[in-house]
């Protein structure tokens, strides 16, 4: 008999009227060794369970610890919805309650009640049209952890962390800067050491501009910040690749030079990983002082409450959460 508890993942639904509820119906029907449990409202997973036609038993959270978990269990952290979802049509009166599951997620791991979080997609516009300024989950779980983070995507083929996040392409360039990739850099060396075990992780970093500004006849970023930023990191050590151009940072023989990518903005990067690998990447924040992953995509209005949605993507970050939180403990018992 496994007499040993299973960690408690902290699961959000993100966006009421996306595909978050129904996927989290479909990762309590897999038989992963995790206690979950969704922070969310109860009435809101019952009706994506008929949505998807999945039973599920939902079990008030008290907090405890379990050993066992039958498929299909689900404990839940009752957090009320706002308004009742209509499934497409995300509706702001519910923007507090998706924060207050993330507050109860972030805060939950700080205290030592969750063992991790691992998110569904939410609905980043709902949240303004609230007239709440919110750009994703990451700049959330840093600013309430006070934590300088950094996002990462990652496939089991490819992992790309990115200098900026969410940000208007307009307001790309003058965000690169030497600090920005300083400290970027720092965080995602010396997590890819701690979370993936890579003793001399080697990045690869792409330029802002096409064939990495040609040598300045095609932007000067290159030249002027991020080629001296990079010198003065090798110079500390650090194993970096570039800047390469980004059009063919992605071929397979040069990936064999690298252990993960940082690319300069949102869309340089993620297209490359959402189109060969969109059921198997995962999102993680990186630089929290807690384990935090999510699906690599959005709320998908489309298929909300058809019951089709792929869970895929949020069972791949499910795992990750749960390797991670593995081999933290392996190390906190002195097992690297
Ligand atoms: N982690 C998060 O909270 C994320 C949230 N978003 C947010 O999601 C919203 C919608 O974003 P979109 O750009 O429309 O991308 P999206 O990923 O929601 O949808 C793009 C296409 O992929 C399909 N799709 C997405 N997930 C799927 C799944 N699990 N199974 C089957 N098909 C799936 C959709 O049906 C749609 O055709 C935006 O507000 C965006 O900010 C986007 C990415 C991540
Ligand atoms: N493309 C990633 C994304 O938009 C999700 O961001 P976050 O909500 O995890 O910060």
């Amino acid at each position: 008999m496994n007499t040993q508890t299973l960690p408690r993942l902290a699961i959000t639904a993100g966006e009421p009227a996306g595909i978050g509820p129904e996927l989290i119906i479909r990762l309590a029907a897999t038989p992963l060794a995790a206690n979950f449990v969704a922070v969310t409202d109860r009435a809101l997973l019952e009706r994506a369970a008929q949505r998807c036609g999945q039973a599920v038993e939902l079990i008030d959270d008290d907090g405890g610890d379990i050993t066992e978990r039958t498929p299909g269990q689900l404990r839940v952290q009752h957090i009320p919805l706002g308004a009742t979802e209509t499934p497409g049509r995300p509706d702001p009166a519910n923007a507090k309650h998706v924060l207050a599951t993330l507050a109860e997620a972030a805060d939950g791991c700080l205290e030592g009640r969750y063992a991790a979080i691992v998110t569904a997609p939410l609905q980043k516009s709902s949240i303004n049209e609230a007239g709440i300024p919110f750009s994703g989950h990451t700049e959330f779980f840093a600013e309430r952890a006070r934590a300088d983070v950094v996002m990462m995507l990652a496939s089991p083929e490819l992992r790309v962390s990115l200098a900026t996040t969410h940000l208007p392409l307009a307001a790309v360039p003058a965000a690169i800067t030497h600090d920005t990739l300083v400290r970027v850099l720092r965080i995602a060396h010396r997590e890819l050491r701690g979370k993936f075990g890579l003793v001399e992780p080697r990045i690869a970093v792409l330029g802002l501009n096409p064939h990495a500004g040609e040598g300045g006849h095609l932007g000067r970023e290159e030249l002027d910040t991020i080629i001296p930023t990079l010198d003065a990191l090798r110079a500390e050590g650090m194993h970096l690749l570039g800047p390469l151009p980004a059009d063919t940072a992605f071929v397979p023989a040069l990936r064999e030079r690298y252990d993960a990518v940082l690319a300069m903005y949102h869309d340089q990067a993620l297209p490359v990983l959402k189109s060969e690998a969109f059921d198997r990447t995962v999102n993680l924040t990186l630089g929290l002082p807690f384990i935090r992953t999510s699906v690599d995509h959005g709320t998908a209005l489309d298929l909300a409450g058809t019951g089709r949605g792929d869970p895929a993507s949020l069972i791949a970050a499910t795992r990750m959460a749960l390797e991670l939180v593995a081999r933290r403990s392996a190390i906190a018992q002195g097992h690297s």
